[in-house]
């Protein structure tokens, strides 16, 4: 990773070749074997299941910043040639202040008309929220939403109905046991929903669609993923009849190296849909250890148990 994100600097995780094409299983190490049955169903199913037929042939991104000090979040907003950027805010041992100051200075870099959105992890409580929003707000000049301010649905319902600021669902969806629960409760104005963790393409696309039934827009995002899994999301954003923001599967820049040569970057703040095979000579550069290689070795036949899936050590050699 170019900077830490969600507490980590390495990005670690297993591709798999089926015979339609690749699938990440990539599941972020503080996620217990049962956490990961999904997670490895959407990497078996990209790898064996063609994706839904797409409607558009790009999809709008939104540049992904991290918690970094204002000059190096204005300089990754301007490199992005992104009109939306996602700041990451409320990271445990920071505080608001710090939070305000870049939110300051992603403003200055994106423009007037450019919009900012804040992912706070479910990091507040529901007083806390209500605060930390309308500061935030006001030091990003305007916010056009904010991502999981709190962890409940019962939290997030209470500050929708005290702030002015559009709150968007992602835990709530993507670690619920029902992603359903936050739409029918209404606690919600916006879904985020993402491929990994929902078990697929497919499956995502399908709670999506129920979701959208209850009026909420979608915007797709990455968990971190490298080219192989952001393609996955590209084609999950591509089939959605209706995507009015910005996705969040630009975070490519967050990591120093990828997989991929087929994965370009943003281009005036869109992607394209395409696959993204693996390139060998990059396969060589970001390689595991060993070491790193036998426990996602042991992890990947733990999961496939979960999964189901067979045990004659196919998957395993993949
Ligand atoms: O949405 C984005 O811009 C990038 C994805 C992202 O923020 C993320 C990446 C890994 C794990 C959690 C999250 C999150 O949205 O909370
Ligand atoms: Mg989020």
């Amino acid at each position: 990773m170019r900077a830490r994100f969600r507490g980590i600097t390495v990005r670690e995780g297993v591709l798999l070749r089926g015979p339609v094409g690749w699938g990440e299983f990539a599941p972020f190490w503080d996620y217990d074997d049962a956490a990961c049955v999904p997670w490895l169903r959407s990497a078996v199913e990209t790898a064996t299941r063609p994706w839904p037929a797409p409607v558009r042939t790009t999809v709008p991104v939104n540049v992904t910043v991290p918690v970094v000090g204002p000059e190096r979040a204005a300089a990754l907003v301007r490199a992005s040639g992104c009109r939306t950027a996602k700041v990451k805010v409320a990271d445990p041992g920071t505080d608001l202040a710090a939070d305000a100051d870049r939110l300051a200075a992603v403003r200055e870099a994106i423009g007037a008309d450019g919009a900012i959105r804040i992912d706070a992890n479910a990091a507040w409580d529901q007083d806390e929220a209500v605060d930390a929003i309308r500061r935030l707000d006001r030091a990003a000049g305007g916010l056009e939403y904010v991502e999981q301010p709190c962890r409940s649905v019962a939290e997030l319902a209470a500050v929708r109905r005290r702030v002015a600021v559009p709150i968007a669902a992602d835990e709530s969806i993507r670690r619920a046991e029902d992603p359903l629960a936050v739409a029918r409760a209404g606690a919600a104005d916006l879904a985020v929903v993402k491929v990994a963790p929902l078990g697929g393409v497919w499956a995502a696309l399908r709670i999506a669609e129920q979701v959208a039934e209850h009026g909420l827009p979608i915007v797709v995002s990455s968990a971190v993923d490298t080219a192989v899994g952001l393609a996955a999301g590209l084609a999950l954003a591509a089939a959605l009849p209706e995507l009015p923001y910005a996705c969040g599967l630009a975070t490519a820049a967050l990591l120093v190296a990828d997989v991929s040569d087929a994965l370009p970057a943003p281009v005036d703040g869109a992607l394209p849909v395409l696959p993204a095979p693996p390139s060998p000579d990059r396969l060589d550069t970001v390689a595991a250890d060993e070491e790193t290689t036998a426990r996602w070795t042991a992890r990947l036949a733990r999961v496939a148990r979960l999964v189901g899936l067979p045990e004659d050590g196919h998957l395993a050699r993949a």
